[in-house]
């Protein structure tokens, strides 16, 4: 499970309790509970969030427990209507919003360059589920380097991506390091603010950290049968 930050990590750490001992990697510090998942917070921004998830990923391969899901969790913007503030969103597409080029006639992603990859799609049963048990929206996270500030960014982005209902800084890094080691990714986020004009009154983090908690509790048995049962 990777969030960006210890504050985060820790909602999510509410949700199976137990006592977690430390696991200190290069580049990475991994809580291994007792009753839940490993527990990651990988720092903010794409960059950052897969290159600790991938030293996770690697240390564990290298000792023989390679992981057999990657989970990218933490608060988020939601485009309002779409996702209000305190809603969670499950990921059905994690998709780089901001991994292009700029022209005179719009934005044009990696692919359309002929690079790589701008969407990863966590296992479709696993999103229907997890969505199921927490009563979660699914849609399109996006991924960006920038916090979106204004509400003609906010257009844009839906008119790029009409399936879009969040917006977060990491998912997308988090994918590709675990597409790298042909693990699965599911992304889940709960949404502290509305994308849109700048306005940091409008911010209602600690509940979206309380919904965290409270979704992560209701997804527990999804992830630990997925674990168990789908692909080990
Ligand atoms: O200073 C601002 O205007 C501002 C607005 C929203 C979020 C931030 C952050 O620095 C938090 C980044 C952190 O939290 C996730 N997050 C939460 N809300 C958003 C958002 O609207 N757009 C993108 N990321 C968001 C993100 O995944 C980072 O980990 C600052």
């Amino acid at each position: 499970m990777a969030t960006a930050v210890p504050v985060e990590r820790d909602a999510v750490a509410r949700a199976f309790g137990g006592p977690a001992e430390e696991l200190v990697l290069p580049g990475a510090t991994v809580l291994r509970g007792t009753g839940g998942p490993d527990l990651l917070a990988a720092g903010v921004g794409p960059a950052l969030a897969a290159a600790s998830t991938a030293v996770a990923l690697t240390a564990a391969a290298l000792d023989g427990r390679p992981y057999g899901l990657v989970v990218s969790a933490g608060i988020a913007g939601g485009f309002p209507p779409h996702a209000p503030l305190g809603s969670l969103v499950v990921a059905d597409e994690i998709t780089a919003a901001d991994l292009g080029a700029e022209t005179a006639d719009g934005f044009l992603p990696v692919t359309d360059l002929g690079f790589g990859t701008v969407t990863h799609r966590p296992p479709a049963a696993l999103v229907r589920r997890a969505a199921a048990a927490a009563g979660a929206l699914t849609g399109t996270v996006l991924t960006v380097s920038t916090v979106t500030g204004t509400a003609a960014r906010a257009t844009a982005l839906r008119a790029r991506h009409p399936r879009a209902l969040a917006e977060a800084m990491e998912g997308f890094g988090v994918a590709e390091a675990a597409a790298a080691q042909g693990v699965p990714v599911l992304e889940v986020r709960a949404v502290s603010n509305p994308v849109g004009p700048r306005d940091r009154a409008a911010w209602r983090v600690g509940d979206a950290l309380t919904a965290l908690t409270g979704g992560f509790g209701k997804l527990a048995p999804v992830l630990e049968s997925w674990n168990r049962h789908d692909h080990q």
